[in-house]
């Protein structure tokens, strides 16, 4: 008999030993939350090989790989990451990257409130790119009893190069899987009714505290302006997210604007850019000018660095006068109240039954004994 030969397209480290779903154990559910990913210090050192996964990535950079090898390998990797550096230690704090020590508050506190709602779910986090990664924490949730995996990458906004590319993450994977857990994904929350009214009391809450604002600049991450021509709905839901916010906040328009920031290369990104508006905005001597970035639900280097310092420093020189950051949603109570809203009907369907969780069975056991005494 001829031995069965893998075709040349299987990954050549598929289907090792994995942890078998045990009887024994209960069914659960579980949550992966994925971020960016972060470098692991804010050194040079790090940053390189961390910028070498996330720009090698071709949902990122979509240039054809042998040209793009040698610009990333040549140029980028020998000048970027000494910059980046410098910019990360900025915002560096003693527990490290905010935005790694965001998102682990979030799962946690996710996970301690759903758990008070009732509903047992394990949940975890992963980076796209560096550590924790998703492999390993889609394993972990497998080890766990989670046949069932709702996987919401922190990105409201669906764009390929963020959200597709975790998803991506989740599907390599599971390739080497021999029984991976049933899956399903959260592709985008830009107009969730939760995420829009936990933005809108941000404001509110910035304005009672600081006074109203002359003017709201929304900023979101951008992308090449390509990928909108290609069928990239990330432009229209960062539009969306920034009208449903406006309208939620009784805002005309003139009284806000949408821009797009951290561009990267020499290609054409969407427009209009955040540092041209900011710019406007100052050389207009705008007295109070409010940002906030809605596409960040955690603040980290985008945020911190390039919009509440240098997009300050900008806006000051251009003949702006005072110049506000509202931070991100981060792991503050509303916003994880908002996130249990957001993931509800996602889980639907896929019922968290007492054996669910430890508790739940000790319920169980509780209610056939005193079944049996009646
Ligand atoms: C909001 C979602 C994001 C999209 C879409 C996105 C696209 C995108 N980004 C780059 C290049 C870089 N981004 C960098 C940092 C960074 N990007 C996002 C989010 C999105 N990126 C976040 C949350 C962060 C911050 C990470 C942190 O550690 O705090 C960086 C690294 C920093 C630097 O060297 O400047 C790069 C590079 C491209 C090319 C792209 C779409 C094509
Ligand atoms: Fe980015
Ligand atoms: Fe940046």
């Amino acid at each position: 008999m001829q031995p069965f030969r893998q075709p040349s397209s299987f990954p050549a480290m598929a289907y090792q030993t994995e942890p078998a779903f045990r009887h024994d154990q209960p069914r659960r559910v579980g949550i992966l939350l994925i971020n960016l990913g972060t470098p692991e210090a804010p050194t040079a050192a790090a940053l390189r090989p961390y910028l070498k996964q996330f720009l090698s990535d071709p949902r990122v950079v979509e240039i054809p790989r042998a040209i793009w090898w040698l610009i990333l390998n040549g140029i980028i990797l020998n000048t970027r990451p000494k910059k980046s550096a410098a910019k990360y230690a900025t915002v560096w704090t003693r527990d490290g990257s905010p935005l790694a020590i965001y998102t682990r508050q979030q799962a946690k506190l996710l996970q301690g409130y759903l758990g008070d709602q009732g509903q047992p779910v394990m949940v975890e986090w992963a980076m796209r790119y560096g550590q924790p990664n998703v492999a390993d924490k889609l394993m972990a949730l497998k080890a766990a009893g989670c046949d069932r995996v709702l996987v919401m990458p922190l990105y409201p906004q669906y764009a390929a190069s963020s959200s597709g590319s975790a998803m991506d993450a989740v599907a390599d994977a599971i390739k080497s899987l021999r029984n991976p857990p049933e899956i399903r994904f959260i592709k985008h929350f830009h107009d969730a009714p939760a995420y829009i009214e936990t933005l809108a009391q941000r404001v509110e809450r910035h304005w009672a505290n600081q006074g109203r604002g002359d003017h709201l600049l929304m900023s979101f991450h951008g992308v090449p302006r390509f990928s909108l021509d290609k069928g990239d709905p990330y432009h229209c839901e960062c539009h969306k997210t920034g009208r449903l916010l406006a309208e939620r906040l009784g805002l005309q328009p003139g009284q806000y604007s949408v821009g797009f920031q951290s561009r990267f290369g020499k290609a054409e990104w969407l427009k209009p850019y955040t540092s041209d508006l900011l710019h406007a905005l100052g050389k207009k001597q705008t007295a109070r000018l409010d940002v906030i970035c809605p596409g960040f639900v955690a603040d980290c280097l985008e945020t911190l660095e390039e919009i509440a310092m240098e997009g300050k420093a900008d806006f000051l020189a251009a003949g702006g006068k005072d110049y506000r950051y509202i931070p991100a949603l981060n792991a503050e109570p509303d916003w994880i109240r908002a996130l249990a809203q957001i993931v509800a009907p996602h889980l639907s369907g896929w019922t968290l039954t007492p054996e669910d969780s430890a508790s739940g069975r000790a319920r169980l056991a509780r209610a056939e004994v005193l079944g049996a005494k009646q």
